[in-house]
């Protein structure tokens, strides 16, 4: 049994498709509050900022904590969740046609090890349909989810090559976690 330190449908969607048991804590730090555009610094400290809020709420004596943070770099430009639709429209316009990496940073702690996993999904896609783009910005399934995009769902037609774990593209790379558990 771990604990999920998440808000994330998508991270415990992930954990049940690995049949890992859990129960789900999400937080509630900040990330406005970090101050680099670096992608990847950016997704350390935003995992690092939400697990030591919970690792104070929760410790670790009962049960292992496990937090993630994701971010998609495309041209070098740190996208995080899209604000409103129009942003999510423009992070996706970006990404059509485009090379776009998904960062993801886990921390994972119990009594014996300390796991700290940054890994990186990229994918080269196809230019998006107008309408299917459309279609999927107004069903709002872009809104909570990094970059606006969802690889397992709208993206999935369009993937043209990919180098990494599908796990971590959707948050969570369960993969480099199953040893430790
Ligand atoms: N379904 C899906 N979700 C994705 C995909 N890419 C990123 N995400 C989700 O996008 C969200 C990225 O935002 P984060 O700040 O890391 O996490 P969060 O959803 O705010 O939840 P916390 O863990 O509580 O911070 C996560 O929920 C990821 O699971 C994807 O391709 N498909």
């Amino acid at each position: 049994m771990i604990r999920l330190g998440s808000n994330s449908p998508t991270r415990a969607l992930l954990l049940n498709k690995f049949n890992i048991d859990f129960i789900q804590n999400g937080g509630s730090f900040d990330e406005d509050s970090i101050i680099t555009k670096n992608p990847k610094s950016f997704c350390y400290e935003a995992t690092k900022g939400k697990f030591e809020e919970l690792y104070k709420k929760y410790g670790i004596e009962d049960i292992p904590l496990l937090v993630a943070d994701s971010v998609v770099t495309c041209n070098n430009i740190l996208l995080r969740k899209a604000k409103n639709l129009k942003d999510a429209r423009s992070m996706l316009e970006l990404q059509s046609g485009n090379k776009t990496s998904v960062i993801t940073c886990m921390i994972f702690k119990n009594k014996n090890i300390e796991l700290i996993d940054i890994s990186s999904t990229t994918y080269e896609f196809k230019k998006f349909n107008i309408e299917d783009m459309n279609k999927y910005i107004s069903s709002g399934e872009c809104m909570g989810k990094a970059g606006a995009i969802m690889v397992e769902g709208f993206c999935k037609p369009y993937i043209k090559k990919v180098r990494g774990y599908e796990s971590t593209a959707m948050g969570l790379s369960v993969e480099k976690l199953l040893p430790y558990l």
